[in-house]
Order: C-alpha cells, then sequence, then structure tokens
C-alpha cells in the first residue's frame, strides 16, 4: 500500500540565518534549503514544512535545488510559494518527492517533471501520475482579489465641471463662513449623481432590520456604561470621540484595503501631487469617510479637522474619472457602516458632500479649540508597494492630544514577519492558515486621556463582527526590554526621509546588535506600542517640517501603552503650533522606557554632528 502524502512547503530567497525566526513565524520546522545560481542572481532559499523528519528534507532539498538550477528566471526578490509531493510507503521510507513552484512576478509555473524526479524504486499510483506537480499553489494576493468594481467614466463625465471644480476649490475660510462649506443651492444643484447601484444594494442588505429608530448606537452605549459605572466626568470624556473615532477608523480601513488590492493590478492609480508625493484614491476616500462621520456623529459643531488631503487635486474634468472612482469608493464603504454599528447615510453622498467632506480637512491647527487630526493614509509609499500603511485620527483639545487612534491594516500580530515585505507575508499567510483569533486581519490601537492606557483589537472584515473583534481586545504595552543590546530600533524605509547614517552611529553607540527594523508609515508606532520595537528614530534631512498628522495618533498611542516620545533635544512634541511639528529639535525619537530614552538621549548628545544632517 501506498501513502500519498502532499506536503506544502514554501521556498523563497531568504537568508538562511534567518531560518529560526522565520520558523518560530510560522510554527513550522525548516526542512531544506536551496540554494543555486542562475544569470548571474544567486537563488537560495529556505524549504519549511510541516513534517519532522529530516529524511522529507534532503530530498525536498534536493529536487528544489534542480529546480532553482533548471529554471531560466530565478527568484529574486519576492518569495516564492511551492508545494511538494511526497510518496511514502507503507513502512514510512520516502518512495519520492516532487516539488514546484512558481514565480509570480515572471508569472511562468516552473514544475518538475514527475516521471523524472521518481526516485523511488516502487512503481507510482495512478493517482500520483495522473495528477501533475501542483506547482501554482497560491497567486499573489493582488491578482488573486475578486475586487472590481472599477466604475466607467461615462457618468462621471456628465458632471457639470464647473461645478464640481467650485466645490473642489471651497477653502476653509468658506467652510467656516457657514460651516458647511458648500451653499444648500449649489446643494441642491448638485447634478443627480449616478448613484452606484452596488452600494444601495448592498445597504439595503446590510442595514440592521432589528434597530429601532431612536436605539442608542454603540457609542451612546459605552457613554450609559461608563455613566453605570459611576465614573467621574474626567474619566468619562472623550469617551464617545474614542468610540466614533474607533469606528470611523475601522471602517476607513476597509476602503484602504479593497483599494491597495486594486492598486497592486493597476498601479496608474496612484498619483504625484504638486508637491511630488503619492496619492490615491484611498487618501481621498478615507478623509471623506472620516471627516463625514465625524460630522454625522457631532453635529453640534462644525467639524474642524487638519488633514493631509484637500480635493484641489481633484479639479478639471480630466480628474473626473477619479473624482467618480473617490465618491463611488466612500459610498461603498459607508453602506457597511452597521458593520460598526453606525446607520449608513439616508442617500449615497453625493459629488459635492464628498469633495465638501474632503475639504473639512483644512483646519489651521492652534492651541485653541478641539480639531481632529488625520493623516488618511500614512505611509502611502508603503500603502502603493502593498506594505505597511496606516490610517491615524488623533482628536487635540487646547494644543493636547487627547486621543488617538490608529488602523495598521498591515501590522502582523507577530514581530518576526515585520522582517519580511508584507506581500510575502499574505500569501504565506493563506499557505500557513493563522494561528490566533483574527489578528491576521490587521490591528487597530487606540487610547483616550483619562481612559485605561492603549488598546489593541483586530481590525473588522466584511464577516467579522464588531462584537468578536471587540471581544479580542486587549491591553497594549511596550516592551519591558530596558538593556540596549537587546533592544530592536525602527525607523522609516527611504533615506530620503530620515538619515539612516545617524541612526546606525547612534544604535551603534547604544550598543544595540540587531538591524534596524525598517518599516513604512505610523505602523512604526504601532510596533513600539505593542512591544516589538523598543526605539523608533527619525532624522529628517535639510529643512522638511514634520507635519503634525504623521505623528499626533502614534506618538499618543505609544505614551498610553507607557512609552516616551520627544524631539532630539528630550521636549514632548508640540502638536499645539499649527499644521507643521514647529519647534522640533533635530528629529523625533520614542522608547519603550525613560531609562532606554535617556541613553538615547546621551547617545544622541555624544554622537550627533550638526553637519552629518
Ligand atoms: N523628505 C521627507 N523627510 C521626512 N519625512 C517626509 C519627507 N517627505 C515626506 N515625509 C513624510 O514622511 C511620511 C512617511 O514616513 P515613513 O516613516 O512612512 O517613511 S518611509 O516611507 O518609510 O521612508 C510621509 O507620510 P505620507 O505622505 O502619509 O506617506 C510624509 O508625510
Ligand atoms: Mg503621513
Amino acid at each position: 500500500m501506498r501513502v500519498l502524502l502532499r506536503e506544502r512547503c514554501l521556498i523563497g530567497k531568504l537568508d538562511f540565518a534567518d531560518a529560526s525566526t522565520l520558523s518560530t513565524a510560522f510554527n513550522r520546522k525548516v526542512v531544506g534549503q536551496v540554494r543555486g545560481t542562475r544569470s548571474g542572481f544567486a537563488s537560495s532559499g529556505l524549504v519549511l514544512g510541516r513534517t519532522k523528519t529530516g529524511f522529507l528534507s534532503q530530498n525536498v532539498a534536493q529536487r528544489s535545488r534542480k529546480l532553482a538550477n533548471s529554471c531560466k528566471q530565478t527568484p529574486r526578490l519576492d518569495p516564492v510559494l511551492g508545494s511538494v509531493r511526497s510518496y511514502w510507503n507503507s513502512s514510512g521510507d520516502l518512495r519520492s518527492a516532487e516539488c514546484g513552484w512558481r514565480n509570480p512576478k515572471f508569472g511562468s509555473a516552473q514544475g518538475s517533471n514527475p516521471q523524472q524526479t521518481q526516485k523511488g524504486t516502487g512503481p507510482r499510483t495512478a493517482q500520483a501520475q495522473q495528477s501533475p506537480v501542483d506547482s501554482v499553489l497560491i497567486q499573489d494576493n493582488a491578482a488573486a482579489s475578486s475586487d472590481s468594481a472599477v466604475p466607467d467614466t461615462e457618468a462621471a463625465n456628465a458632471l457639470p465641471p464647473r461645478q464640481v471644480e467650485e466645490a473642489a476649490s471651497t477653502s476653509q475660510s468658506e467652510s467656516e463662513s457657514n460651516g458647511r462649506g458648500i451653499t444648500s443651492q449649489e446643494l441642491e444643484a448638485d447634478p443627480t449623481y449616478p448613484e452606484a447601484e452596488s452600494s444601495s444594494n448592498a445597504r439595503s442588505e446590510r442595514e440592521d432590520p432589528t434597530k429601532e429608530p431612536g436605539t442608542t448606537t454603540s457609542a451612546e452605549f459605552s457613554v450609559r456604561e461608563a455613566d453605570e459605572r459611576g465614573l467621574s466626568r474626567g474619566d468619562q470624556e472623550y469617551v464617545r470621540e474614542l468610540e466614533v473615532a474607533t469606528y470611523a477608523v475601522h471602517l476607513a480601513c476597509l476602503l484602504s484595503q479593497r483599494i491597495q488590492r486594486d492598486i497592486l493590478r493597476d498601479r496608474e492609480q496612484a498619483k504625484l501631487k504638486k508637491d511630488q508625493s503619492l496619492v490615491t484614491i484611498a487618501d481621498y476616500g478615507v478623509q471623506a469617510v472620516i471627516s463625514y462621520i465625524l460630522s454625522e456623529a457631532f453635529p453640534q459643531e462644525p467639524l474642524s479637522m487638519v488633514a493631509e488631503e484637500s480635493s484641489e487635486a481633484l479639479r478639471g474634468r480630466e480628474e473626473m474619472p477619479t473624482l467618480r472612482k473617490v465618491v463611488d469608493a466612500v459610498n461603498d464603504c459607508l453602506s457597511n457602516s452597521p458593520l460598526v454599528g453606525l446607520p449608513v447615510p439616508s442617500e449615497p453622498l453625493s459629488t459635492i458632500d464628498v469633495l465638501k467632506a474632503i475639504n473639512r480637512g483644512a483646519h489651521e491647527g492652534g492651541k485653541k479649540g478641539r480639531f481632529w487630526v488625520l493623516d488618511p493614509v500614512d505611509g502611502t509609499l508603503g500603502f502603493v508597494r502593498g506594505d505597511q500603511y496606516a490610517v491615524a485620527l488623533a482628536l487635540v483639545d487646547q494644543g493636547e492630544v487627547v486621543l488617538g487612534v490608529l488602523g495598521c491594516p498591515n501590522l502582523p500580530l507577530r514581530k518576526e514577519w515585520m522582517r519580511y515585505g508584507h506581500r510575502f507575508y499574505r500569501a504565506a499567510e493563506a499557505f500557513f492558515p493563522p494561528e490566533k483569533g483574527l489578528w491576521h486581519k490587521g490591528i487597530v490601537f487606540r487610547a483616550r486621556k483619562g481612559g485605561d492606557g492603549a488598546w489593541a483589537e483586530p481590525l473588522i472584515s466584511a464577516d467579522v463582527t464588531l462584537e468578536s473583534v471587540r471581544a479580542q481586545a486587549m491591553r497594549a504595552f511596550v516592551s519591558p526590554v530596558t538593556d540596549p543590546a537587546q533592544a530592536t530600533f525602527c525607523e522609516p524605509v527611504e533615506k530620503a526621509n530620515s538619515n539612516q547614517s545617524l541612526t546606525a552611529g547612534l544604535a551603534q553607540g547604544l550598543g544595540i546588535s540587531t538591524a534596524p527594523l525598517r518599516a513604512y508609515s505610523m505602523a512604526k508606532y504601532g510596533m513600539l506600542a505593542k512591544g516589538d520595537a523598543e526605539i523608533f528614530m527619525k532624522f529628517a534631512r535639510g529643512d522638511y517640517k514634520e507635519k503634525i498628522w504623521d505623528h499626533a495618533a502614534g506618538c499618543f498611542i505609544v505614551e498610553e501603552a507607557g512609552g516616551v516620545v520627544t524631539d532630539a533635544g528630550g521636549r514632548p512634541l508640540d502638536f499645539s503650533r499649527g499644521r507643521f511639528l514647529m519647534g522640533l529639535d533635530r528629529g523625533i525619537i520614542a522608547s519603550s522606557n525613560p531609562f532606554l530614552h535617556r541613553r538615547l538621549l546621551a547617545a544622541l548628545d555624544a554622537s550627533y554632528d550638526s553637519s552629518t544632517l
């Protein structure tokens, strides 16, 4: 009798030194290694399998090596997924192993010929002979995604351009003058924007039929809970704001996830702004969704928000297809509102509604009053590359950050994964099913002043209820490590955004021995808040002025998780001086505890040479 076992393995160009980290991350044993050279590029990798027998490992390694050598194009950057079939006889001896793999980059499946690869002495089973080597297990995440919803441009072109341009150019001063930005006449004149059928259908399906008009929303419920628990007024402050902000970020993350999948299929969707920074439909869409939800939840006062995007770049006839996509994405996203206990808008938002919502982000900030601070898609570069990014929302009251919500849709629960590209993580996740709960879908951090520290919860998704997400929420704590030699530091990926030679020198001075963890976006603050790294450093070059939306939410979350964030002079970041972090001394540093922070400041004092920046 023969037993056919199908082993799924992961083959990738990974450093063998990473074996233990990777096998911990996978909770799998490393069973083989691939080495080979082709076209001048070294091809090497690991084979991870579920088996515990070294027997398979040898065979797999041999087969994989042959495959690597026989391929015209060896994988250079992306890890490659493959499969191994092994044939065992009844006594447990391996008769043959076959290995196939595919480089998603080049799209061609590579596989060994079953006839040639058979090593065993016994005859092959009919089943084994008939089925070809399963050389393509999973495709690149983006290609496999089923989302489409790319609207036709005809309807968008039907919009009178003048009206849209006017709406797009509404300045904050105008919007402050009437509190809503666009006059009711303009609103009425809004042409019947082709209402997305899908949005209204989705809405009627999703609308909670059990919810009576006038019943409490979850946000109200929290306030009531707080009342019942007899909390003082001070303790209750910002409870409702935090709830609404958290729901808004959860929902907006769904929008960003969808657009990220679209972008990975079609990179043309990312555009350059005038300042040469990237912008996508997600930036506008997330800003509109969050702005809309906040202004609906707190209608008593006009929404004040300092946010990265303005609709200026959406002006003009040629931008109408983009604008149309933004409006569709916003309505599609808001149709999911019941997922977070919020009502669906009675009518889908019109183009003007969306432009107005985006333009509410033009507040100047400052010391007085309350304003929200939003980076709709922080780490746009990571976003378009299918990697880390964050949706970051904070509330500033009288110049002080009082709550923060940081959505990190691609942040893995296990820090080992941060050493690898996120697309690898997604592909491998499909390969080795997640071990723990809902955390593989992304993480949302939240905290408020006077609350009980920072919390992390899994990101909601279409099939995951708010209740199940909340049931898994955990307090987020910074790492307990105090020995710099044991510490990990993180920093921006791009050299242009931070002086990496300066940070390398500082790390060396501190005795940090591990390589820096480079990650896009405020996900780095998230990593600190959940104990994945002990230090964060960013030293912008030249006269670059840091923006408050790039740090407000992340900085607050880290502090609430027990960490310290200052500038390089040891002063707290000042979010009360407008849209920029004015008066910043050199750069931004964050540590998991005051002890490490003092050591870092001392190292900075010792090694800082102003000519290096
Ligand atoms: N020259 C320069 N120096 C320093 N910082 C800059 C610079 N240019 C842009 N930015 C801001 O940095 C934000 C991205 O920071 P990251 O930590 O994600 O950087 S990196 O992409 O990982 O290198 C990025 O945020 P997003 O625009 O939201 O991506 C910018 O606000
Ligand atoms: Mg940013």
